[in-house]
C-alpha cells in the first residue's frame, strides 16, 4: 500500500493521557459497526482492564471488535485477560509471536498504535495499554477524521489478514467489515497522509523524515524517548542547524525507562550541541511521545526515529501539512521545553568521567546492536 496525501481531514491533537484516553473510550463506547485496535504494548493492569471492559462491552452489543497485539509487546497480558476477551466476543490475534525462527524474524515487531472505529474516526500516537500511560509517562495522541481514516483501516486489515499473525480471531473477519469509505468525503480540512514502514524492507517513514530534515528552513523540533538516530539522520540534523535552522531535541531527563539507552543517546550530545542543536531534557516525568514538526509539516505516531525502530519494526505515523496544526504542535513543544532543562554546551563538555564511561559502554553496545542484520 502506497502512502498517498489526502485533502480535507480533521486532526485533533490530544496531549497527555488525561485527554486522549477519555476521547478514545468515548468513541469506543459509541461504536456501532466495528472497532479495530492494534497495539505494541498491552500488559494486565488497571488500564488493560479498562480497555478489555470497553471492548467486551462493545462486542456484547453486537459490534465487531478486532484486537491485534504484538506477540512480544503483549507478553504481559495474562491468560485470564486473554480468555476474558475471547469469551467476551473480542477477536484476538498476535503479530509474530516469539518462536524458534531466525533472530531477524523474532526482532521484527509490530510497534504501531492504531484505533479505528466504524471507519469514521481513528487515533494514533505513542500509547499502549500499560499502566505507565495513566500517569507515569508523558504521551500524546491524535484524533483523525476524514479520508485518511481509510488508510489507517487498510493498514490494519492487511496485517490482520496476513501470514504474520496468529490467534483465535478469524482472519476473514476483516473482509466482512462494511465499506465506510463513502462516509469520508467532502468536508473542509487538512492535508495528511499515513506513512508506514516495515523495517529495512519498506522505509517510507525514514525517507520522508530525511527529506524533511534536509529541506527544513526555519524550525525542526523533534521529540523522541530514545534518541539513537542513524548516522544519516545525525548528519542531516547537524547540517540543518549549521545552515541556521532552529533545531531542537526534546528528550527524556533522569526520569526514563531505559537508562542505558539514555547514556547511548548522550554520546551524541557534544556533536549536536557544537553544531548548534539545542537539547532539552524533560523533567516532570518520562516523556515517551514521538512527534516532530519541521516548518509546517508534522509527523506523529509510533516511530521513535531511532535506528532500531527504523530497521526492524512495523511503524506507522500520521503526517500532516498544515500551518495551524504545525503551530499548535509548536506551542506544545514550547510548553514542554519550559518544563525541561536545557543542556548547556560548556557544562556538557565538563561532565564527569563516570558519565563518559557509561556513554562509551552503552554507546558501544548500541553500535553492536545496530549492526545486527
Ligand atoms: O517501544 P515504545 O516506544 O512503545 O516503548 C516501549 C518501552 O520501551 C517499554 O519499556
Amino acid at each position: 500500500m502506497k502512502s498517498v496525501w489526502r485533502e480535507s481531514n480533521q486532526f485533533t491533537l490530544l496531549p497527555e493521557a488525561s485527554r486522549f484516553l477519555p476521547a478514545m473510550f468515548k468513541v469506543v463506547s459509541q461504536a456501532q459497526d466495528y472497532i479495530l485496535v492494534e497495539l505494541y504494548l498491552m500488559e494486565s493492569g488497571k488500564l488493560a482492564t479498562r480497555v478489555c471492559n470497553a471492548l467486551i462491552a462493545a462486542a456484547q452489543r453486537g459490534v465487531t471488535v478486532l484486537l491485534l497485539l504484538d506477540g512480544y509487546g503483549a507478553m504481559g497480558l495474562s491468560k485470564e485477560d486473554r480468555h476474558r476477551l475471547e469469551a467476551g466476543g473480542v477477536a484476538l490475534r498476535f503479530f509474530n509471536p516469539l518462536g524458534f525462527h531466525s533472530l531477524a524474524r523474532n526482532l521484527s515487531r509490530d510497534h504501531r498504535k492504531i484505533v479505528v472505529v466504524d471507519g469514521k474516526v481513528a487515533f494514533t500516537g505513542g500509547f499502549g495499554a500499560v499502566d505507565e500511560f495513566l500517569q507515569a509517562w508523558y504521551e500524546i495522541a491524535i484524533r483523525i477524521q476524514g479520508p485518511v481514516v481509510n488508510d489507517w483501516e487498510r493498514l490494519f486489515r492487511q496485517l490482520w489478514d496476513s501470514r504474520l499473525t496468529r490467534g483465535t480471531g478469524k482472519t476473514w473477519l476483516v473482509r466482512n467489515l462494511p465499506d465506510t469509505s463513502a462516509a469520508q468525503r467532502g468536508e473542509e480540512g487538512m492535508r495528511g497522509r499515513v506513512i508506514w514502514g516495515r523495517g529495512y524492507r519498506y522505509q517510507a517513514i525514514r525517507h520522508s523524515l530525511y527529506q524533511r530534515v534536509s529541506s527544513s528552513r526555519q524550525r525542526l523540533w523533534l521529540c523522541t524517548p530514545y534518541f539513537v538516530p542513524t548516522f544519516t539522520l545525525r548528519l542531516r540534523l547537524t547540517r540543518a542547524a549549521r545552515r541556521g535552522v532552529d533545531v531542537r531535541l526534546l528528550l527524556p531527563g533522569s526520569k526514563n525507562d531505559h537508562p542505558g539507552v539514555r547514556y547511548a543517546s548522550q554520546r551524541f550530545y557534544q556533536r549536536m550541541l557544537k553544531a548548534g542543536v539545542r537539547i532539552f531534557e524533560f523533567q516532570p516525568t518520562f516523556i515517551h511521545a514521538k512527534f516532530v514538526v519541521v516548518d509546517d509539516w508534522v509527523s506523529l505516531g509510533s516511530c521513535n526515529f531511532d535506528h532500531w525502530n527504523l530497521h526492524w519494526n512495523l511503524e506507522a505515523n500520521q503526517e500532516i501539512e498544515d500551518r495551524y496544526l504545525a503551530d499548535e504542535v509548536g506551542e506544545l513543544f514550547k510548553r514542554n521545553f519550559a518544563s525541561s532543562a536545557e543542556v548547556n554546551v560548556g557544562e556538557w563538555a565538563k561532565r564527569p568521567y563516570p558519565q563518559r564511561i557509561k556513554e562509551w559502554l552503552y554507546g558501544t553496545l548500541d553500535s553492536l546492536l545496530a549492526r545486527l542484520r
